[in-house]
């Protein structure tokens, strides 16, 4: 049971607030609830989707379980995702087709609703390794504010663990209390069924050369290996757990916390003085009408890292000239607003296996679906309770021999090198200098794995065949994409300029890994149980034919980052270190958008902990 959100824009827009955040995801919610702890203080939220508590379709693990696919409608089949890219609850956005997507538009799914991104996504909880979060604070003149141990009380604070590692496939995972939290609000536990299919993936990688190791600590800072992944999942109910029921509705009832839905902000009001930009108001639409809601103290903008370069260009705060452009009065001359968008691109290889053993390809079959909802309904496990929970992180040298590791090496610098300067941001480039260290040194993850139990390429979906699939993503590409805006109209999409697969090393990446899926295909256990390869289809040979497999198929992360980096000025960033948009006396930016580089892992239990972090620094400002 929730307490409603307010629906009325004009009661609400009576009002001021001394803090009015926008968006309700991991980064707005979280903040708005911590903040709202000071009973003095008054909290307002607009979010432009809709609460959905209670909803099956968000909460049951299964219902998301496409979340790769590229398109409904693509070569891929699949189950299809009851939430990802459905209008009810995802903002439909999708990026310019180019040539090198095979002229595909790629689908940028955003959650809209109470509860963000992290109402849609596929749940996985985990952090990023040390030397990563190092790169944060190095772009920003070494601080030390936000690195890994900065963030681990966060992470704890959030947290509430309740995973069983016992009868899961791999043994012995570290659950220790000086790496987790055990009382937060957002419950983390690992997958109650594991497909039979997960032994065999799992003997036949540690005897592949190199072999792939298996990593019982990964939240500890050291992400390399294979492991069984944590998710943001209610142990005891099988249930995703999210910012809606987690921070939401525990809190819903204080007096001091407004979150108004259906309410899509468009404009941020400035007041010029002497000290720079004050954030004074927000226009926003509620059930077709237009409201101003006045805030006292700060403005935060948490509207994701699509729509926040976008509220931020709509309201005079970006590249002067493209304002220009659009008659838009360029209040604020920002050029780092929607650049260095950065992805995770993946390419799967699907094999049919032998359909004695059940793999979720089964709930393809409207009949096992109903039994299946069945026993989730009354004992949160089942099928529909799994989620693909084997994954790892590998740099190049524990994945390929010595002459592919060179000569990846030298194609990322060749790759660089082929590139005009001056379609790269400062920030970019100083990115991409700590990148080709890290590829000379091997400290940090360039490839992730993701198993999964299902077909996802190319595969037929008649419900009694059963599938494996791999899913291997580039964790630092060279590309840089933008959005921007186009048009003035606050109801239109931006423009997603993602530029995936426009550089030879990115691309080059995932050829060596489809690779290496063939090379495991052919180990047993694994190699017993494969009927055939159905994607790529196993006459695909050469360079060429994989590069364009892999244009036609690839698929992303829905990790993006990066459009309103915290970085210094020097190197264009948009927000300094406590978060505050340069230029301005209080407006900050709590979402993914102000990472400054692309991390090696599934980014949400950042979001929330650097959440965390922000409203204390808030907190211990107002005092
Ligand atoms: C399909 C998918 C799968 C993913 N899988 C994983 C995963 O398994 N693990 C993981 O760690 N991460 C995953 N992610 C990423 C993760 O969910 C996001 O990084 C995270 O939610 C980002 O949080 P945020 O607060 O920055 O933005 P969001 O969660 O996107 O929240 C932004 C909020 O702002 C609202 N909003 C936007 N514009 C306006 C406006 N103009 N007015 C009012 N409200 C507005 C939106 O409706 C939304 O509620 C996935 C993401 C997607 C989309």
């Amino acid at each position: 049971l929730c307490p409603p959100t307010l629906v009325d824009g004009s009661a609400f827009a009576l009002q001021a607030y001394d803090y009015v955040i926008i968006g309700s995801g991991p980064g707005g919610m979280t903040l708005a609830t911590r903040l709202s702890e000071v009973p003095s203080i008054s909290v307002a939220v607009l979010e432009a989707g809709d609460l959905h508590v209670p909803d099956q379709n968000v909460t049951t693990p299964g219902n998301e379980i496409n979340v790769l696919l590229p398109s409904r409608s693509s070569i891929h089949a699949g189950f299809d995702s009851r939430v990802v890219f459905q209008p009810e609850y995802d903002w439909m956005r999708g990026t310019i087709p180019t040539s090198f997507t095979a002229g595909r538009s790629i689908p940028a799914p955003r959650g809209k609703l109470v509860g963000g991104s992290s109402a849609t996504n596929g749940m996985a909880w985990s952090r990023a390794s040390k030397e990563e979060y190092a790169a944060f604070d190095r772009l920003n003149n070494g601080t030390g504010e936000w690195t890994w141990d900065t963030l681990l009380p966060y992470w704890k604070r959030v947290e509430n663990v309740e995973a069983n590692t016992t009868s899961v496939p791999i043994q012995n995972q570290n659950t220790s209390e000086g790496l987790f939290g055990f009382g937060g609000p957002v419950n983390v536990s690992l997958n109650k069924v594991y497909p039979d299919s997960i032994p065999p993936f799992l003997q036949s990688i540690q005897l592949m050369d190199p072999p792939m190791a298996l990593n019982t600590a990964p939240m500890s800072g050291n992400t390399f290996g294979a492991w069984n992944t944590f998710i943001a999942v209610d142990e005891e109910t099988g249930k995703r757990n999210y910012p809606a029921v987690s921070y939401y509705c525990p809190n819903a009832n204080r007096s001091n916390l407004h979150v108004l839905t259906g309410a899509q902000a468009t404009k941020i009001l400035f007041e010029k003085n002497s000290s720079g930009l004050t954030a004074t108001a927000v226009d926003f639409t509620s059930q077709n009408a237009t409201f101003r809601v006045n805030a006292t103290k700060e403005i935060i903008l948490s509207a994701g890292v699509i729509n926040t370069p976008q509220i931020l260009e709509l309201s005079g705060v970006g590249n002067s000239r493209l304002l220009q452009s659009l008659g838009i009065d360029a209040l604020l001359d920002l050029p780092g607003v929607g650049e260095n968008l950065q992805e995770h691109f993946y390419i799967g290889s699907t094999w049919e296996i032998h359909s004695n053993i059940t793999t979720l390809d089964a709930l393809n079959d409207p009949k096992i679906l109903l039994q299946q909802e069945d026993i989730f309904n009354s004992t949160g496990g089942g099928l529909l309770s799994a989620t693909s929970s084997i994954l790892g992180y590998f740099s190049h040298s524990m994945l390929f021999d010595n002459e592919t590791v060179q000569k990846l090496r030298a194609l990322f610098n060749k790759s660089l090198s082929k590139l005009d300067p001056s379609a790269f941001t400062p920030l970019a480039k100083a990115q991409h200098e700590i990148q080709r260290e890290w590829l000379a040194n091997g400290t940090v993850p360039e490839l992730e794995m993701i198993q999964l139990n299902q077909g996802f390429v190319n595969f037929e979906r008649t419900g009694n065949k059963s599938y494996i699939s791999t899913n291997f993503g580039i964790q630092h590409t060279i590309s840089r994409g933008s959005i921007h805006i186009n048009t003035t109209d606050p109801f239109a999409s931006p423009a997603i300029d993602a530029r995936y697969l426009t550089t030879d090393y990115d691309v080059q990446v995932l050829v060596e890994a489809l690779r290496w899926n063939r090379r495991l295909a052919a180990i047993s256990p694994l190699a017993d149980i494969i009927i055939e390869q159905t994607g790529p289809a196993p006459n695909l040979n050469t360079d060429e034919e994989l590069i364009k497999f892999i244009r036609e198929t690839f698929t992303v992360g829905s990790h993006i980052i990066g459009t309103a980096a915290m970085a210094p000025p020097e190197l264009q960033g948009v927000v300094d270190t406590k978060l505050k948009v340069y230029g301005t006396n209080n407006l900050r930016i709590m979402d993914i958008s102000v990472f400054p580089m692309e991390l090696a892992t599934h980014p949400q239990a950042t979001v929330f902990a650097m959440s965390e972090r922000l409203a204390d620094i808030i907190k211990a400002e107002i005092q």
